[in-house]
């Protein structure tokens, strides 16, 4: 059985968390309330600056052109996607800066840039996977459970469930699963701890826009 196919056997439960969150139940039938989306996007474009970081320090850090040159790319789109956000989401819902991350955000964030930066390469690359994976499989879900009609989130849903969209999680998913064939059963148990706690980071940083998280003190 590949890595990949184990990763995501022991991210399940967690997956299956996420298609029960209201956040994504209410944004598949449109009743999603506009601050909680409105938050979601400010802070998915602070989240999406440092992915792209983090998927240009995995490029820097990794052992063969091929690789570096796909998370090259892989960086450059996260970057493309983050200017498309502004440029529509934020005009659209009248957000005039992304402002400061919430605690879901910063910790998400922040524990990306740490694998990418220290962690062994295969670990940073099971970290940002649940990133393109979990995106395809939730927008995949919801294009197919909609209910046909009018929906004001429709054009954040088309974003994920293309065929463009799902090549690009297949090479991720590529580039993992290489990593892991030529890892021991412990550096493959380690990618798929990291796997899984970015996982739960996806669940957190919708639980933080439905909630519209805000820092303690
Ligand atoms: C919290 C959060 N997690 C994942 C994505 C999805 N995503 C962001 S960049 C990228 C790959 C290159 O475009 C993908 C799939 C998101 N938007 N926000």
């Amino acid at each position: 059985m590949p890595w990949s196919e184990q990763a995501w056997q022991a991210a399940a439960p967690i997956y299956q968390n996420i298609l029960q969150h209201p956040f994504i139940t209410e944004l598949m039938n449109g009743s999603l309330d506009k601050d909680c989306f409105r938050f979601y996007i400010a802070q998915d474009a602070l989240y999406l600056g440092a992915f792209s970081r983090a998927l240009a320090l995995i490029a820097a850090r990794a052992g063969d052109t091929d690789t570096s040159l796909q998370f090259i790319r892989f960086a450059e789109g996260a970057i493309v996607v983050e200017q498309a956000l502004h440029a529509s989401f934020f005009r659209e819902l009248a957000i005039e800066t992304a402002g400061a991350p919430a605690p879901a955000g910063h910790h998400y964030t922040n524990y990306l840039l740490a694998q990418a930066a220290l962690a062994p390469i295969g670990n940073a690359m099971a970290a940002v996977l649940p990133c393109f994976w979990i995106y395809k499989q939730v927008g995949d879900y919801i294009y197919q459970q909609q209910q046909k009609g009018s929906n004001p989130y429709q054009s954040w849903i088309d974003t994920y469930a293309g065929e463009e969209f799902g090549l690009l999680v297949q090479k991720a998913i590529a580039h993992c699963d290489a990593m892991a064939a030529q890892a021991t059963a412990e550096q493959q148990a380690q990618m798929t701890g990291c796997f899984v706690q970015a996982s739960r980071f996806e669940w957190m940083f919708w639980d933080s826009a439905y909630r519209q998280e805000q820092w303690p003190v």
